[in-house]
């Protein structure tokens, strides 16, 4: 919206980014466990989950752990500035931009989210009412409005905070996933 807010989300990203480097690994293998029980996905059904990035919580045994509990991985792969593709986590990868790494499976089309019952959303950080901040390529927001499934944001403990700028695409999340504070749903009224 106003270069402001754009601005806003320019400095909070490069110090979020800054505080990454070096963290501690975070896999989130018990976590997202947590996430699904909590909304009633049951095994069959489908996690759209991401594969951790630089610094980000998360880890390929978390999609393992998913897969282990019987539900079907969904991998976003990038495709330009159009609203992300997904393919079946089946185990193999091969390289993607950004120093992803993206499932070699058949792409399933953009509203293959709409088929998830969960999504899993990496992110810099959340607030406390839902807004999320994400890495700038507007990737999710472009994606997230095609599902009605529950979107949860992973972040680290302290990339929960109380506010973020937000502009009226940004899509609000429905709860956040830390390694230590586990499931949070939002919006969330107590104090941080
Ligand atoms: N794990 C993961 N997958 C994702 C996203 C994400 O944020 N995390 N995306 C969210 O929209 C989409 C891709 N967008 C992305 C945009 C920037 C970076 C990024 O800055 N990565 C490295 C730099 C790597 C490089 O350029 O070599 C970094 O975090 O430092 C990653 C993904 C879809 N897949
Ligand atoms: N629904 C949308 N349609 C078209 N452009 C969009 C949409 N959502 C975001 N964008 C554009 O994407 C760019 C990045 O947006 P923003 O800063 O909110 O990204 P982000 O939330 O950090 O990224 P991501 O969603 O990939 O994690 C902005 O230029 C924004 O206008």
């Amino acid at each position: 919206m106003t270069s402001d807010e754009r601005d806003r989300k320019a400095a909070h990203r490069s110090r979020l980014r800054a505080a990454r480097r070096g963290a501690p690994a975070a896999p989130m293998v018990s976590q997202v466990l947590l996430a699904t029980a909590a909304f009633g996905v049951r095994p069959g059904q489908v996690v759209c989950a991401y594969l951790a990035v630089g610094g980000e919580p998360g880890s390929a045994q978390m999609l393992e752990s998913l897969r282990g509990a019987g539900y079907r991985v969904l991998l976003p792969v990038v495709v330009g500035d159009a609203p992300l593709d997904w393919a079946e986590h089946t185990g193999e990868l091969r390289p993607g931009p950004y120093g992803l790494r993206e499932p070699v499976g058949p792409p399933l089309g953009a509203s293959a989210v709409a088929s998830a019952a969960l999504v899993l959303v990496p992110a810099l950080a959340v607030d406390r009412s839902g807004v999320r901040l994400g890495k700038g390529g507007g990737h999710y927001d472009r994606s997230l409005p095609l599902t009605s499934a529950p979107l949860v944001a992973v972040v680290r403990d302290d990339e929960f905070v109380d506010s973020l700028p937000s502009e009226p695409h940004d899509v609000r999340v429905d709860a956040v996933l830390t390694p230590s504070r586990g499931l949070i749903r939002l919006p969330c009224g107590v104090d941080l």
